[in-house]
C-alpha cells in the first residue's frame, strides 16, 4: 500500500508569497500524524493542496498513490476533511448537509441517509439532525464538521485545528473519538496549536515554519532534543556560582539556588552532586526539570523575522488567480 500522503518538493505560491517551500513529507497508512507550526507556517495551505482547494505551484502530492490533481477524484474520495473554518451550507437541516456531502462523493441516497444518521450519533448531535447549522452552538458546529468529514467513511481523516475554541469536555470527547477512528485503521492528519494535543495523540509530528519542514519526529524523540535544568538548593549560598565541568552548559546562582543546564539531568545529577560536595558545598535539595515540548517547539520555530518568505519584491493586495479559484472551490466544498 502506498503512503497515505506523500509530497515531494511541494511548492505553493500565492502571487509572490511562497506559502510552501519544497515541502517533502510522508505520512504512512494508519499513522496519527501531527502538523505543528506557528500561525502562517503553511499548514492549511498544505491541506488545501491535498484536497484540491489550492493548486500547487510545483512538486508532487499523492494521496494513497493518487496524484492530487491528475487523479483528483480518487485522491479526494479517500479524504475526509474537517476544516478550520465553518464552511457549511446554512440553509439546510444538518442531516441533509451530510447527505449532500455523501451524494457528492457518489454514495446512493439510501446509504447516504444511513451514514448521516450513523455519524450524527457517533459525534453526539443526532438529536439536532433537523436543525440548521446556524442554530447549533460552537461546539456542536465542530462536531458537525467532524461528522461531515466522516460521512464518506474516509481512509484519511484531516483535521485542521479541530479543538480550536472548544471547551475541555468536547476536546476530550473529540480526542477519544479520533483515537478510536485511528485504532480502527483510519490515517489521521491533525494540525493543532495545542502541543499537549500533539503529544497525547500523535505517533509522529512534523514541525513546519515559514512553509518549510523543520523536523519530523515522535513527540518523545523531540523531547530528548531539549536540555534539562538541575536546580540545587545549597545550605549556605556562595558569593559566585561554582565552576563546574563541561557538562554544565550554563550555571546561574540566585538566592542560594544553583541552576545548572545540562543535556540529561538524570545521568548528570550524581556527577554534579559529587563535584559540589568535593568543593565543600552542602546540598539541601535537588530537583530536575525537563524542557517541555512547548519550549522545544518555540525554539525550533523561533524566527527573527516572522513574515513568510517572499520570492519577489512587489507586495500587492490584489487577489491572484489562485485565490479566486480557491474561494470558489471552498464554496463548493461547503455545499458538497
Ligand atoms: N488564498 C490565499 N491567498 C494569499 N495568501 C494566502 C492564502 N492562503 C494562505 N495564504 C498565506 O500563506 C501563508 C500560510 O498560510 P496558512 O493559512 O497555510 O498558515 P497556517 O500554518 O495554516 O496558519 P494558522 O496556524 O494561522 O492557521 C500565510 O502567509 C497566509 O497569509
Amino acid at each position: 500500500m502506498p503512503p497515505a500522503i506523500e509530497t515531494t518538493d511541494l511548492v505553493k505560491e500565492y502571487g509572490d508569497l511562497r506559502a510552501l517551500q519544497e515541502l517533502s513529507l510522508t505520512v504512512e497508512e494508519g499513522e496519527f500524524f501531527g502538523l505543528l507550526g506557528p500561525n502562517g507556517a503553511g499548514k492549511t495551505t498544505f491541506i488545501n493542496t491535498l484536497v484540491g482547494l489550492a493548486r500547487k505551484t510545483g512538486g508532487e502530492a499523492r494521496v494513497f498513490g493518487h496524484d492530487v490533481e491528475a487523479e483528483y477524484q480518487e485522491a479526494r474520495n479517500a479524504i475526509g476533511l474537517a476544516p478550520q473554518e465553518f464552511n457549511v451550507d446554512r440553509f439546510f437541516p444538518i442531516r441533509e448537509v451530510l447527505m449532500h456531502k455523501a451524494g457528492y462523493h457518489g454514495i446512493p441516497e439510501d446509504e447516504a441517509a444511513e451514514r448521516a444518521d450513523e455519524v450524527l450519533k457517533r459525534v453526539g448531535i443526532y438529536d439536532k439532525r433537523n436543525e440548521r447549522f446556524d442554530w447549533l452552538s460552537g461546539g456542536m458546529k465542530r462536531r458537525l464538521l467532524l461528522a461531515r468529514a466522516l460521512v464518506t467513511d474516509p481512509d484519511l481523516l484531516i483535521l485542521d485545528e479541530p479543538t480550536a475554541g472548544v471547551d475541555v469536555q468536547l476536546r476530550h470527547d473529540l480526542w477519544e473519538l479520533v483515537t478510536e477512528l485511528n485504532e480502527e485503521g483510519t490515517t489521521v492528519l491533525l494540525t493543532t496549536h495545542y502541543i499537549e494535543e500533539a503529544e497525547r495523540l500523535c505517533d509522529r509530528v512534523a514541525i513546519m515554519n515559514e512553509g518549510q519542514k523543520v523536523t519530523v519526529a515522535t513527540p518523545d524523540d523531540l523531547k530528548t532534543r531539549g536540555t534539562d535544568t538541575i536546580t540545587v538548593r545549597l545550605e549556605s549560598s556562595p558569593a559566585v556560582a561554582p565552576d563546574l565541568g563541561e557538562y554544565a552548559h550554563e550555571t546561574t546562582l540566585e538566592d542560594g539556588h544553583l541552576e545548572v543546564r545540562v543535556d540529561d539531568g538524570g545521568s548528570t545529577a550524581p556527577q554534579l552532586l559529587h563535584d559540589l560536595e568535593a568543593d565543600g558545598y552542602e546540598i539541601a535539595d535537588l530537583e530536575i526539570s525537563r524542557t517541555s515540548l512547548e519550549e522545544i517547539f518555540v525554539d525550533l520555530t523561533r524566527s527573527e523575522d516572522r513574515t513568510v518568505t517572499r520570492s519577489g519584491a512587489s507586495e500587492t493586495d490584489e487577489p491572484t488567480e489562485d485565490e479566486t479559484d480557491d474561494g470558489a472551490a471552498r464554496e463548493q466544498e461547503g455545499i458538497a
